[in-house]
C-alpha cells in the first residue's frame, strides 16, 4: 500500500460527520463505501478489500460496531480510523482505546479537529489532525482527506487529540449557556480560557500530552464549537439558558450532542481521581436539573480565589 494511490475506504456511520468525511474522500477520487446499521448491504460486503475502515458513529455505537467487525475477518494491514468524540460510559475509555483493545495488531488513527460538518459539506476551508502511534498509517489517512479545502496535520498523540475533541463538548454546552444568558464578551473569553486548563488537567491525568491541547484538536475545536450555533453541544447549552428542559431540547436536536454523556463520564473520572473540574461540575449539575443556569454562573464566580495555573505544568 503506498501513500499516493487510490484507496478503498469504508466509512461506518452515515450520520452528518460520516457523510461529510465521505464527501471529502470522494472529492479526492478514493473509492468510498458509506455504511450504517440501517444499510441493506451487509457490513462484510462493504469492508471486503478495504484499505481503511473509518468509524464515525456516536459513542454509543462504538462497541456494537466493534463487535460486528470482530465477527468478521479484518486483515492486519487494514488501517482503523476513529472520528468519534466521546467517552465510553461503561469503562470511561476513549474510542481509540476501545478500538486498540479490540484490534491490538491493527494501526489505529484518530481524526479530530475543528470540523463542523455543515461547513465541511459546503466546501469551506478547514483544518484537522490525524494522530497515531504509527506515523505512516497517519500519513496514509492524511493523504486520503487532504485537499485545497481541507488541511490535514499529523501528530503522535492520539489520546490527546481525541480528548481535545471530546472534552471541549462539555465546554461548548457552557459556552451556549454563556451566550444564551448574554453574559458578554469578557465572560465568554474568561470561560473559554479557563476551559483549556480544565481540559489539560483531565487529559494529562489520563496520559495525554499537555501540548496537544494547544493544537487544532484542543484549542482549535474549543474555539469552533464554543462559538458556533451549528454545534449541537452549544445548542444544548443555549436551550438550557432559555429555560427549556433537556428532554425538549433533545427532541428538536439534529444528531448527537456527545457532551451530555461525556459530562457524566468525566465527572465520574474527576470524582474518583480528585481532578479539579469546576466548569464541568456546574454543567453536570445543570444537566441533572439540580441548578439553574444563573446558579451555575454564580457558583463559578463565587469560588475560592486561586492561582491561574494551579495544578498545571505547562
Ligand atoms: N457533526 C460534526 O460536525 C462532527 C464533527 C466531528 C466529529 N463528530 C463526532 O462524530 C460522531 C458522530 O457524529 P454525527 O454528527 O455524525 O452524529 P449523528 O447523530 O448524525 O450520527 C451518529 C451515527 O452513529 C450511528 N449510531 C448511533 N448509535 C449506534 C449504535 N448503537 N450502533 C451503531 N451505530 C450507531 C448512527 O447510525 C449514525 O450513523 C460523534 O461522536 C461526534 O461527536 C461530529
Ligand atoms: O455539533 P457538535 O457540538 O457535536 O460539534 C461538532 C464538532 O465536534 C466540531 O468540531
Amino acid at each position: 500500500m503506498t501513500n499516493n494511490k487510490q484507496k478503498k475506504l469504508t466509512i461506518i456511520g452515515a450520520g452528518v460527520w460520516g457523510s461529510a468525511l465521505a464527501t471529502l474522500a470522494k472529492r479526492n477520487q478514493h473509492l468510498v463505501r458509506l455504511w450504517s446499521r440501517h444499510s441493506t448491504e451487509s457490513l462484510e460486503a462493504v469492508i471486503t478489500d478495504a484499505d481503511i475502515i473509518l468509524s464515525a458513529v456516536s459513542i454509543k455505537g462504538v462497541r456494537p460496531t466493534i463487535e460486528k467487525l470482530q465477527a468478521l475477518t479484518l486483515p492486519e494491514k487494514v488501517i482503523l480510523v476513529t472520528a468519534t468524540k466521546g467517552l465510553d460510559p461503561l469503562t470511561t475509555l476513549t474510542p481509540s482505546q476501545i478500538w486498540q483493545e479490540a484490534f491490538p495488531s491493527h494501526s489505529i488513527v484518530v481524526l479530530s479537529g475543528p470540523n463542523l460538518s455543515k461547513e465541511i459539506q459546503q466546501g469551506l476551508p478547514a483544518a484537522t489532525v490525524v494522530a497515531s502511534n504509527n506515523r505512516s498509517a497517519a500519513e496514509i489517512v492524511q493523504a486520503v482527506f487532504a485537499s485545497e479545502n481541507f488541511r490535514v496535520y499529523v501528530n503522535s498523540d492520539p489520546l490527546g487529540t481525541e480528548l481535545g475533541g471530546t472534552l471541549k463538548n462539555v465546554m461548548a454546552i457552557a459556552a451556549g449557556v454563556c451566550d444564551g444568558l448574554q453574559l458578554g464578551t469578557n465572560a465568554k473569553a474568561g470561560l473559554m480560557t479557563r476551559a483549556l486548563p480544565e481540559m489539560i488537567r483531565v487529559g494529562t491525568y489520563l496520559g495525554a500530552k499537555a501540548s496537544t491541547f494547544f493544537g487544532l484538536s484542543g484549542l482549535g475545536d474549543l474555539m469552533a464549537t464554543c462559538n458556533s450555533p451549528l454545534s449541537r453541544n452549544y445548542q444544548v447549552g443555549y436551550g438550557l439558558s432559555q429555560g427549556k428542559s433537556l428532554e425538549k431540547i433533545l427532541e428538536n436536536l439534529e444528531g448527537t450532542a456527545e457532551g451530555i454523556n461525556t459530562t457524566e463520564v468525566l465527572i465520574r473520572i474527576a470524582q474518583t481521581k480528585e481532578i479539579y473540574v469546576p466548569i464541568s461540575h456546574q454543567i453536570y449539575r445543570l444537566l441533572k436539573g439540580e441548578i439553574t443556569p444563573q446558579e451555575a454562573v454564580k457558583a463559578l464566580m463565587e469560588r475560592e480565589p486561586r492561582s491561574e495555573f494551579h495544578g498545571l505544568e505547562i
